[in-house]
């Protein structure tokens, strides 16, 4: 693993430019990359200004979401029209729908929620069911110790194949066997039939994508360097995500 190099250095952009003529895969997550981070889950928007950005990227190159949200929930917070999304950290895929193993497997620990349902309101935990995978939120807690007891307690068993993964202010409930968001990049580099591909994400779920990047993409983690991230770029802030559109449009001309 080298040092990542902030992706608007004069060598990403470099990078960027020779990436954007070769026809690639675009590939994006979307909290905390496309959209900033907000308190409420149901706020989160593509910021007026990477709209019309997006939309022109759409019309030139396959250009896909890659999200831990529902493919329904992202759909309507996107303001384009992607080529295609990937849901669920990678197990819901928008025309197979949602991986019925993994829909399945969580039963037993969605039993276990509907047992604590007023334990977890009352931390002020808040649980988004999206089928393939449950996300236990904790951003809105008002008491940060009372909501991690509450939680340890819901995770001290766990049915078989059901593991945890921590992300922002949120703990991720998958199942080992439903495929990741690395699984589903190789899938729609394949489906897009491209050679090379671009991928931005800010979180655990995204390191699939940049462990498993094949030597010439172009891997990019919103938010300060991280030297234990697999991802070849960064971006000190989703602000700056902004001007990556802004230099992909200008590399691909007219
Ligand atoms: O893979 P992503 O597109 O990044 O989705 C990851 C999760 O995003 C959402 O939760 C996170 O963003 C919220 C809005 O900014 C924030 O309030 C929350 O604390 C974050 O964890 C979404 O609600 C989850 O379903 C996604 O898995």
């Amino acid at each position: 693993m080298s040092l990542q190099q902030h992706l608007l250095s004069p060598e990403g952009r470099e990078a960027l430019t020779r990436l954007v003529q070769q026809q690639p895969l675009l590939a994006f997550d979307f909290d905390g990359t496309l959209a900033p981070i907000v308190m409420h889950p149901e706020t989160a928007r593509t910021p007026p200004e990477m709209v019309p950005l997006l939309t022109t990227l759409a019309q030139r190159l396959p250009l896909v979401i890659l999200t831990g949200r529902q493919v329904d929930d992202v759909r309507q917070r996107l303001g384009f029209t992607p080529t295609h999304i990937v849901g669920n950290h990678g197990a819901e895929d928008l025309l197979e729908g949602p991986d019925a193993a993994a829909v399945e497997a969580l039963a037993p620990f969605r039993a276990r929620v509907d047992a604590r349902r007023t334990a977890l309101s009352t931390a002020g935990v808040f649980i988004e069911d999206k089928g393939a995978s449950i996300a236990i939120h904790y951003r809105l807690s008002p008491d940060p110790v009372q909501a991690r007891a509450v939680i340890e307690e819901l995770l001290t068993e766990l049915p078989p194949q059901v593991l945890i993964e921590p992300g922002k202010q949120v703990v991720n409930v998958l199942v080992d066997s439903a495929p990741d968001k690395g699984d589903a990049m190789h899938r729609l580099m394949a489906r897009y039939g491209c050679r090379s591909g671009f991928y931005a994400g800010d979180d655990t779920n995204d390191e699939p994508v940049f462990e498993r990047a094949e030597r010439d993409w172009v891997t990019v983690r919103v938010g300060p360097r991280l030297d234990h991230s697999h991802a070849r770029y960064y971006l000190q802030e989703q602000a700056e995500m902004a001007q990556v559109l802004q230099q992909m449009v200008d590399a691909l001309g007219r």
